[in-house]
Parts: structure tokens; sequence; C-alpha cells
């Protein structure tokens, strides 16, 4: 009993249930599924059911374990394998986005100030020169680097999300641009958080005479593509986390945006709803609503300040027209893929394998509204595309939309790491939609209720699935003699770019 709770095989017990449960038969199961590492430990653990906490009190009183619970075993183990971990180029200063720099003026302090590549700084915001005490968000500022926006296990996007979702919240006003309604949420210690309301019930599929560019957005869909992105091992979603907000409190009551307030009513049955000012659905019509004042919602951790780290925004060259009738160039021409294959930055570097990574990700989600992407200036052409605006994404799960997976299908070229991970996340003990069922679980809005339901979670499987016989087909049209060189982007051979 003692031995089991050695670490080596705490990770063991408190993630592989169905181990320690009473039948045998879904133990074999279990081990069948597992990893190699994980097979030794099932036996450990369940020669002392019941001793870790939540999963073992399920099983002492015979309840069946919740299938993500299970999945938690498998992420940890995702998480661990080598693709996921793949050596990074060593960084130089040229490689991260911001960095700190002592502060000249000051005599005899040992603070420092946040100063970003270019010349400007944060408005005299101050910490003292230890990292340790840094908020969660300014570290999570500090570990965006050229290749991704944090690092696998970056110990910072736990911690930003934590505060994001538990802290005080001390503002709100709308934010400008785009077409829905957000606000931005700002936090004791300076953080500051994109907000995205729940607009939708979270299993209402998307009508089907609704064009892409008429669908509301959905706030499930900005929290599980954090997940889904941080699983596919891209790591260019900025943190999302659920929250269930008071609407009088912490956003009535404590805004400064007189047009916000403005929008607040109490609808017919008694809950609290507002509509804000934008360009399209803020209307009283479109209202967000409280239940009665407790609403769902996505916060997703602001990037660092445009006057600090200016981006720039790309048009997809696989934009939709946005037209009910007008059809896109892609869409017609055969021969698309090449000629964007010559046009800078896709005809150098990973432009091209970056986009198709962010095809795959929309491809599993849906997101037909990827009409633009950014990049972070600073870092020229030679960098990750941040994978920002995914309200779009989950709408529907009884569809899949093949014209998602054009570019992919046109160009016929990944990259190989994508790709190994890909195949990994399509095997039982990596599956796709056990491993997003369980990540997800871990989000605060998880017990009201789950974020994707199982249809969408199957639906991932679907189209992984899809996925991976598209490149297979690319495969055999290449070695079938077909033009257009090889499928893979090799980086695997030297380091992860
Ligand atoms: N986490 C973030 N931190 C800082 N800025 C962000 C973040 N997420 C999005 N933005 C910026 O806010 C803008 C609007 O956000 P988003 O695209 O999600 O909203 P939208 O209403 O869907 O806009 P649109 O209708 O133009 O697509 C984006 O273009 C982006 O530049
Ligand atoms: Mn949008």
């Amino acid at each position: 009993m003692t031995k089991v709770h050695t670490s080596n095989h705490l990770p063991c017990a408190l993630s592989k249930p169905a181990g320690a449960s009473p039948g045998a038969a879904q133990e074999d199961a279990s081990n069948k599924e597992g990893s190699n590492e994980g097979k030794g430990r099932v036996l450990t653990a369940s020669a002392s059911p019941g001793v870790h906490g939540r999963i073992g009190h399920n099983v002492d009183n015979g309840n069946r374990v919740e299938p993500w619970e299970s999945g938690l075993e498998k992420l940890k183990a995702l998480f661990e394998h080598p693709l996921y971990n793949l050596p990074r180029p060593p960084i130089s200063e040229e490689d991260v986005l911001l960095k700190v720099k002592p502060k000249v003026k000051a005599v005899g302090e040992s603070s420092q100030m946040w100063i970003s590549a270019s010349r400007e700084d944060y408005e005299g915001e101050q910490w003292n020169s230890s990292s340790s005490t840094h908020p969660p968000w300014l570290s999570f500022h500090l570990g965006i680097s050229r290749w991704q926006l944090y690092g696998q296990r970056d110990p910072s996007v736990e911690a930003v999300m934590q505060q994001l979702a538990t802290e005080r919240i001390v503002s709100a006003v709308q934010k400008p641009g785009g077409t829905q309604l957000k606000l931005v949420m700002s936090y004791p210690n300076y953080g500051q958080a994109m907000l995205k309301p729940m607009k939708q019930e979270r299993d209402d599929e998307t009508n089907y005479n609704l064009y892409y560019f008429s669908d509301l957005e959905r706030h499930n869909a900005e929290i599980a593509a954090f997940h889904l992105d941080r699983i596919l091992g891209y790591r260019r979603v900025p943190p999302v986390v659920g929250r269930l907000v008071d609407v009088i409190k912490e956003i009535k009551d404590i805004t400064t945006d007189r047009k916000l307030a403005k929008t607040f009513f109490t609808s017919p049955v008694g809950n609290v709803c507002f509509y804000g000012q934008c360009s399209y659905y803020c209307s009283t019509e479109h209202a967000v609503c409280g239940r009665p004042k407790k609403l769902e919602v996505s916060l997703a951790v602001m990037l660092p300040d445009l006057s600090l780290a200016t981006r720039r925004s790309w048009r997809s060259p696989w934009r939709r027209s946005y037209s009910r009738s007008k059809k896109a160039n892609w869409e017609t021409d055969p021969n698309y893929c090449s000629s964007v294959k010559q046009i800078a930055p896709y005809n150098k570097g990973t432009r091209l394998v970056d986009f198709m990574d962010m095809v795959i990700l929309d491809y599993l989600m849906s997101n037909m509204d990827r009409h633009h992407y950014e990049t972070f200036e600073k870092f020229g052409n030679n960098t990750f595309l941040l994978h920002l605006d995914n309200g779009r994404g989950f709408g529907r799960h009884s569809k899949d939309e093949p014209s998602i997976l054009a570019p992919l299908k046109q160009c016929c070229r990944l990259r190989r790491s994508t790709w190994l991970r890909l195949v990994l996340l399509s095997l039982p003990q990596y599956r796709l939609s056990d491993v997003v069922r369980a990540s997800l679980s871990r989000d605060p809005l998880h017990k009201v209720a789950p974020l994707l339901s199982e249809l969408h979670l199957a639906a991932l499987d679907r189209r992984l699935k899809t996925v991976l016989e598209t490149v297979g087909h690319c495969r055999k049209q290449r070695s079938d003699g077909g033009a257009g060189g090889e499928v893979f982007f090799d980086d695997m051979d030297t380091f992860s770019r």
C-alpha cells in the first residue's frame, strides 16, 4: 500500500481507473490500449483501489468511471511523447518576443521594466527583478517565442488560466473592432482577458441554411480550440478558460464603458441581458442573457499590447468569398496551389506547412471562418501563425466540411512532425476524442456541462481519419509519379521548426 504512494506510481493511479475497476474485461481492454509504460503500473494501482482521491472514491463505491477520467492518463502519456517534446533551436534574443530590461532611470532600485524588442515600454508598470514576482500573464508574455506561444511544460499557462478563471474582475469594457460583441476584462495585477459570451446552447447545431459568415460565435469553441491546438502540438492559440460570470457584479457594476452599460435590461423571464455595440448582432433581439445573472463565457489571455508587439495580419490565400453567389479562385482553379507556392511568403521557409497545420485544426473543428491569420511582426516571415478567433468552430457535428481541407488536397504538403502526431492521435492509446475530452474536463465550465458533446468528440475522430486519408492519397499520387515534389516537409532531422 505505501509503495503505491511513491511518485512513480501516483500518476498512474490517478488516471488509470479502469485497471482498478472490478470488471476484468475492462481491465484487459485498458491494458491493450495503454502504453507499455502504463501497463506495469495498472497492476500496482489495482492493488490498492481507493487510495487516490476522487477516482479511487468512485471505484470504492462501485460507480462507473467517467470516460474523461480515464482519458487523463492518455493525455499525460501524449504530452510526454517525444513528438511533443522535440528539441527546439537554441533561443536567441531575436527569437524572443519581449524581454526584461533593467530600469535605467531610478537609482538604487532593483525593479525592472518590461520592454519590447522595439523601443516602447509598458507604461511605467514595474515588477521586482525576480521572475518569481511576475504575475502569470507576464510570465506568459515573456515565454512567447518565434516558434510558439508557450512551451509544452510552461507552468505560466496553467497559472494564467487559473487566474483568469478565479481572480476578481476589476473592469470590463467592450473591445472595439470585430463583428460580434467582445469584452476586455481586467484583473487586479494588470492581467487582461478577451471575453466571448455564450450566445447559444452548446449543443445547438448551426442552422443548415446559414452561411458560415452569419454563424454566431461559440464560447465553447474558443475554449475547445485552445485545447485542440495544444493537443495537436502547435501551441499557437492563446490560453482560453471558461468562467461563469455574474453579469451584474462582474460586468454592469464595474464597467466604465457607458455605451455598454446602457444596453443592460431584464428579459421577460427575469434574466439579466445586455447586447453592447458592434456591427452585427448587437441589438435587443441578439442580447446575451444570464440565468438569471450567471453567464457562461470564454476568457482568452490577452496577447501583449500592440504597442509592445505589433502583429501583421495576413489574408488567407484560401479565403472564402464571403458572398452568397461568388466563388473564390481556389474553388475553381485546380492549379491554385502552384501559384500560391510561387508567391512570398509561401515560396520559402515554413509558411506553407504552417498554413497546412492551421487548415487541419480548422477542418477538425469545422471552422470555415479563417479569412485572416496573424503573426508577430518582430519575427518577419520566419515564425509561427497565431490561431486567433476560433469562435466559429464546432458549429456542426453531423456534417464535415471538405472544402476546409482544400489547401491540403491541392498542395499535398505537410510537416512530417504534424503527420506523425496525427497518426499518434488516431491510435487507441492516444485517441483524439479521448484526450480532448479529458483535457476539456479540466476547464471550470466542465462542471456545468461537458464543453463538447460526445457527438462533437466523435466528429473529431472521424475528421482525423479523413485528414490521414487525404495525406495517404497525396503520398500515393506522388509515389505513382505525380508531380509536385515531396509530401512531407522534413522538420524532424534537424530542429523542429
Ligand atoms: N487573445 C487575444 N489577445 C489580443 N488580441 C486578440 C486576441 N484574440 C483576438 N484578438 C484580436 O482581436 C480581434 C478580434 O477578435 P476576433 O477575431 O476573435 O473577434 P471577431 O468578432 O470574430 O472578429 P471578426 O469578426 O473580425 O473575425 C482579432 O482580429 C485579433 O487581432
Ligand atoms: Mn471572427
